[in-house]
């Protein structure tokens, strides 16, 4: 917090001429339906629907624009050709090198985020596992992507452990890629035996995937946001974080450039030293920059002692536990992914088969490959009807049609067909079922018998939480879609 005032984040408890009492305060540990859920944000006081929460000044985030000023100034201009991501783990692990090398021992000024760095999660299994339910979050990451195959082996049939491994393998090979494109030409800068090592950039990226915001306002920049990245997510929040012209003066803009000269030197560890053309801190681009800030507005009346939240997207809890790790039982964008082919239960069984798998092809698509779908407790896309309705025509449904691209699947075609697509849909969405070991009765089970839930670990319950919420959609289309079935007037 003293760090944060220091560099002009508002979050006096006094009010001053013209401007209250800032309204939150950092809670340690919270719980989120009854889960540890690490630090987030209480009301210090009553908070009123629309009044800002926080206002973070835009020359403390972690931005693209950050990086390539830091790296240009250490001769790495090159940095400005990389994508956010890469260049914010590329800021990230620098500084945090910084930090760990002058702890070692080693002769430089260490970070001026060096209070922000600290307080983020380290890498997982840093810490020894443990089986206490309640203890661990805040400071570990936990994102499913980076767990390791053990724990993801609670997952089997789920969509989602796919999901983990793809993107792991994605963000490894990234690094590979980096080290080629990048890393291995500036070892100075790039320690690959150290701060660079595959082990940290995971490490920034699941930074990254679970603190990391796109500012709507500035066009979906990526920013890391010190103290707005502390609040938590629900589902049933709308309040988002943005930026905004700053509302107050900060020290720190156009007009004072001693100011801004002087915060860049700490940014770039220097005493006092001498600024080269390659810093940019004249910039436009800069100047604007320095006259913004990070805002989040309550979306509602908080009582005070509340925890306030934004919200992170309209998420699915495979979405959530794969880059957040946590899941939520009462989400309702929740949804789970189905997969359908046109040799799926049979549907392209018939005498128009290789017509339909040619128009496939015709439309990019390849024909053996399964289609995937997202389902949601009470809704399926019409996408997934369509693509079912097509794989279920018969030579009947397209007798008169000299080409299946004239046959209108957007709208029912036959009570057969209907049927036929739905028949469909129930088969994929019982293969779903049958590929967890587990029925979501039986995780139901484990989950409400106290003394078989201690014995889980937190990964594991988070594990059967998520299979539950994926196989309680599985069953609930299963039985709606039979219900459609049972009222289809055509
Ligand atoms: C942006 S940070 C929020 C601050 C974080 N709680 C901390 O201690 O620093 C996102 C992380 O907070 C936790 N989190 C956020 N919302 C949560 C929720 N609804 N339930 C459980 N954990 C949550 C997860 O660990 C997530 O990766």
């Amino acid at each position: 917090m003293e760090w944060l005032s220091e560099n002009e984040v508002y979050v006096s408890d006094k009010a001053t001429w013209g401007r209250a009492a800032h309204p939150l305060v950092v809670a340690e540990e919270t719980l989120i339906e009854d889960e540890p859920a690490g630090r987030g944000l209480l009301a210090r006081r009553d908070i009123q629907a629309g009044e800002a929460l926080f206002q973070v000044p835009y020359h403390l985030c972690f931005t693209k624009d950050v990086a390539v000023r830091r790296f240009a100034a250490l001769g790495v201009p090159a940095i400005a050709n990389e994508e956010e991501y890469m260049a914010l783990a590329a800021l990230l692990l620098y500084e945090k090198g910084l930090v760990e090398s002058r702890r070692a021992g080693s002769a430089n000024l260490g970070s001026f985020w060096e209070p922000y760095l600290d307080m983020l999660p380290s890498s997982p299994r840093e810490s020894e596992p443990t089986n206490e339910f309640r203890k661990q979050s805040s400071e570990t990451l936990n994102a499913l992507w980076l767990w390791d195959e053990d724990d993801l082996e609670w997952l089997l049939g789920s969509p989602t452990r796919t999901a983990a491994r793809t993107l792991r393998a994605k963000v490894e090979k990234e690094y590979h890629e980096a080290c080629d494109r990048l890393y291995r030409h500036f070892p100075h800068v790039f320690d690959r035996e150290g701060a660079f090592s595959l082990k940290n950039f995971l490490w920034a990226f699941g930074v990254l995937f679970s603190r990391a915001v796109s500012l709507p306002a500035e066009d979906g920049l990526l920013a890391l946001v010190p103290y707005a990245d502390l609040v938590n997510h629900s589902p049933f929040c709308t309040s988002f974080i943005d930026s905004r012209p700053a509302e107050f003066p900060y020290s720190f803009r156009a007009a004072s450039s001693p100011k801004r000269e002087e915060w860049w030197q700490r940014v770039l560890g220097r005493r006092g030293g001498t600024r080269s053309a390659a810093d940019g801190t004249g910039s436009s681009l800069y100047r604007d920059a320095a006259q913004r800030e990070v805002v989040a507005y309550a979306d509602r009346f908080y009582d005070k002692f509340e925890q306030v939240y934004v919200t992170y997207g309209q998420k699915s809890n495979a979405e959530l536990l794969l880059l957040y790790g946590f899941v939520s039982d009462r989400n309702p964008y929740n949804s789970v992914e189905v997969c359908v082919s046109l040799n799926s239960s049979g549907l392209a069984n018939d005498s128009i088969a290789e017509r339909k798998r040619m128009y496939l092809r015709a439309c990019g698509r390849e024909p053996d490959n399964p289609e995937c779908f997202p389902l949601y407790a009470d809704r399926y896309p019409l996408e997934l009807m369509q693509f079912l309705r097509f794989a279920a025509l018969t030579e009947e449904d397209v007798a008169g049609y000299s080409d299946l691209d004239q046959v209108d699947v957007t709208r029912p075609l036959s009570r057969t067909n209907e049927v036929a697509a739905r028949d469909a849909l129930i088969g994929a969405c019982k293969s779903a079922l049958e590929a967890y070991p587990t029925s979501a009765d039986e995780d139901d089970a484990a989950l409400k018998d106290k003394s078989m839930a201690k014995l889980l670990t937190r990964n594991q319950r988070l594990s059967v939480r998520l299979r539950r919420s994926e196989k309680r959609i599985l069953e609930r289309t299963i039985a709606g879609v039979q219900r459609e079935i049972q009222s289809l007037k055509l």
